[in-house]
């Protein structure tokens, strides 16, 4: 048992998000202590309390978990402002993706940026992210789609680890849209994704994982399927955009790769659900998506359910269809939009996006020998944090042990 410690944070209730059978994980009148950028004890009262360089006190308020946003877009160039103004007049997403905006148009942006400008903007982004609270964030590429900018990109995203108090998940997005210099040969575009670009990806350590947009705007399950075996091949982890507007029954070709996560899945079959069990794949609910696309179908909630399949919620923050950067709206909206539960959508912040990014085994619970991100709350209760929008900043936030400032 710890005798001495870091950080000693008294008199909290505990939303550990541990699976103890008690709503959120509760454990009420705790202590928890850090050392070493670890969550090394949890004490509850009359237990005895080691000594500390830093003592909290935690004033009876909630302590949960850092909040992961286990799937965004946010390095990115350019503005795709205009195309909210035409999707506003009639305009379809698909119909201007046809007419080489959308991805396309921030492509080119992406490309046009120098590094250092992406940068910028990326900080800018994640910080609102981390002043709600967010201590991991997953960030992925896909807006070069050729070697170098995809190459920037990730760079950029590894590198906001250096000015901000998170921790970045970095994902090879390249078949997310065909760039015109493969217009009208997509298969000769996944062939590079796969021998020219993926390799470089995995040789220099970018990505730990690979993503796809598997969709009739994007590419086929048979193209995705050459991209997984590429991953397979250079041991990257796979995840999938699918059934975001349409069902290629692409979720069944990712937990047929065991995916880490399928993400979207709006049109996503009942009978389908029961694929996700067996992979351990999380489902990753995108609310901020479906809501500015106005789109009416909602992934099989009662289904996930049914078949305990966890949920996980993230921002999908990007410049076309999610220009969201609030984890907390994400989570109302997973609660308004698709009837999730507060302690769902705070689970699906928490342990759920861990597990979406196979970082569950030490990051987003309470819990000893967990990573010591942690935020601090006054709140009543911790539906308070879902069920309003912009009405809650953390009182304090530790990220690796260390207090971090907002
Ligand atoms: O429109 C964009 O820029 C990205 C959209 C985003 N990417 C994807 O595969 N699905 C999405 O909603
Ligand atoms: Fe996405």
């Amino acid at each position: 048992m710890t005798q001495h410690c870091d950080v000693l944070i008294k008199q909290v209730k505990l939303a550990s998000m541990q699976a103890n059978g008690k709503p959120y994980g509760l454990i009420e009148n705790a202590s928890v202590a850090i050392k070493d950028g670890k969550i090394v004890g949890i004490f509850t009262e009359n237990q005895r309390l080691p000594t500390a360089d830093h003592n909290v006190d935690g004033q009876d308020q909630w302590l949960l978990p850092g909040f992961i946003d286990c799937h965004t877009h946010l390095v990115y160039g350019g503005s795709r402002a205009s195309e909210f103004e035409q999707r506003l007049l009639g305009v379809s997403y698909t119909d201007i993706a046809k007419q080489g905006g959308g991805i396309r148009s921030t492509v080119k942006a992406t490309r046009a940026a120098s590094q250092e400008q992406l940068l910028q903007s990326a900080i800018a982004r994640a910080k609102r992210l981390a002043a709600e609270g967010v201590t991991c964030i997953e960030i992925k590429s896909g807006y070069g789609l050729d070697l170098d900018t995809e190459i920037k990109m990730l760079k950029v995203a590894k590198e906001l680890e250096q000015h901000l108090d998170l921790s970045v998940i970095t994902t090879y997005l390249g078949a997310h849209a065909l760039p015109p210099e493969f217009n009208g040969k997509a298969d000769d575009y996944i062939d590079f994704v796969c021998n020219e670009v993926m390799p470089q990806i995995a040789q220099q350590g970018l990505a730990s994982a690979v993503d796809v947009f598997c969709e009739g705007i994007g590419f086929s399950p048979e193209q995705c399927e050459k991209v997984f075996v590429a991953a397979q091949r250079h041991g990257l982890k796979i995840k999938a955009h699918v059934e975001q507007l349409s069902d290629l029954k692409g979720a069944l070709l990712a937990a047929e790769f065991n995916a880490l996560s399928v993400d979207h899945i709006e049109y996503l079959a009942e009978q389908d659900v029961a694929s996700l069990k067996a992979s351990g794949t999380v489902a990753v609910l995108l609310p901020g998506a479906f809501y500015y696309l106005h789109e009416t179908k909602k992934p099989p909630i009662v289904a996930l359910r049914q078949h305990d399949i966890p949920m996980a919620v993230a921002t999908d923050l990007n410049p076309g269809t999610s220009p969201i950067a609030s984890i907390l709206t994400a989570m109302n909206m997973a609660s308004v939009l698709f009837a999730l539960t507060p302690e769902e959508a705070l689970r699906g912040a928490t342990c759920h996006a861990a597990k979406a990014l196979g970082l569950q085994t030490h990051k987003g619970q309470i819990q000893v020998g967990f990573d010591a991100d942690l935020c601090l709350w006054d709140i009543q209760h911790p539906v308070e944090l879902v069920c309003g929008i912009n009405q809650h900043r953390p009182l304090k936030k530790w990220y690796a042990g260390r207090l971090s400032t907002l």
